[in-house]
């Protein structure tokens, strides 16, 4: 039996308005947070979708020297890999006044999963995690062709694991359903009608096997917000 859905979708006639109204969303988010515990934490995603919010993100003025990012998951390439989520997040977000944030790397050669795993266990429920979709319903690196995916999803999993998705390129690791579930809201960030189409089919579909991002929409206890632009 499924509850009613909390989750909002708002639709946006372009892109660039919908950045405007993340980026405010994020700056009253990160800034209460900041007054109420004295830090934030942001979680964000790899991928095309969230670039021109990074950008625009990286020239709010926000108290950065006291908010930390992660990410959503990683590539475990090398640092300079072009594929590398963090490469994007320094070249596009840790820029400007964000550039005095902190950033927690999710993969270093020389860290052991264990080591990211204690690092992300032991960070307080997240301010914000932004997340992207790909075109198969996967979130993070939770890929539904993935044969730890229901390691992934467990609720008892860990914070992180290491998965390896059969149908995208390298080894990654990504946050579980359960870690980023808590976060005190968590952003879908999809531009284009595919993903729209693709939204459809996860929400009436109630096995996250399949779609993993239906664990997220069709969760009732999560603040999932859907923000979409054509
Ligand atoms: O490392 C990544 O690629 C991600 O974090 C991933 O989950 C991404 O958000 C989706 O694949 C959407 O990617 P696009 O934004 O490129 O469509």
């Amino acid at each position: 039996m499924y509850g009613v859905i909390k989750m909002l979708l708002h639709s946006f006639s372009e892109a660039s308005i919908l950045t405007d109204d993340l980026v405010e969303q994020l700056k009253r988010i990160l800034c209460n947070a900041v007054e109420q515990r004295g830090h934030a934490y942001l979680v964000v995603s790899g991928g095309k979708t969230p670039i021109d919010l990074f950008k625009a993100l990286a020239k709010a003025e926000l108290p950065w020297d006291k908010i930390t990012i992660t990410l959503t998951d990683e590539r475990c390439v090398p640092a300079h890999d072009l594929d590398r989520n963090e490469r994007l997040v320094r070249h596009f977000l840790l820029q400007h006044h964000a550039a005095k944030a902190h950033f927690l790397s999710l993969y270093n050669e020389s860290d052991s999963l264990e080591q990211t795993e204690h690092m992300i266990a032991s960070l307080p429920t997240f301010d914000a995690v932004v997340l992207g979709m790909g075109e198969d319903g996967h979130i993070a690196s939770l890929f539904p062709c993935a044969d730890e995916l229901s390691m992934g999803l467990d609720d008892n999993a860990a914070a992180v694991l290491r998965i390896s998705p059969k149908t995208a390129p390298h080894q990654r690791i990504s946050l579980s359903k359960k870690r980023l579930l808590d976060s005190r809201v968590i952003f879908l960030h999809l531009l284009g009608q595919k993903k729209l189409t693709v939204l459809h089919q996860a929400m009436a579909e109630h096995d996250s096997m399949v779609m993993p991002v239906s664990a997220f929409l069709n969760n009732v206890d999560a603040n999932v917000q859907v923000l979409y632009a054509p």
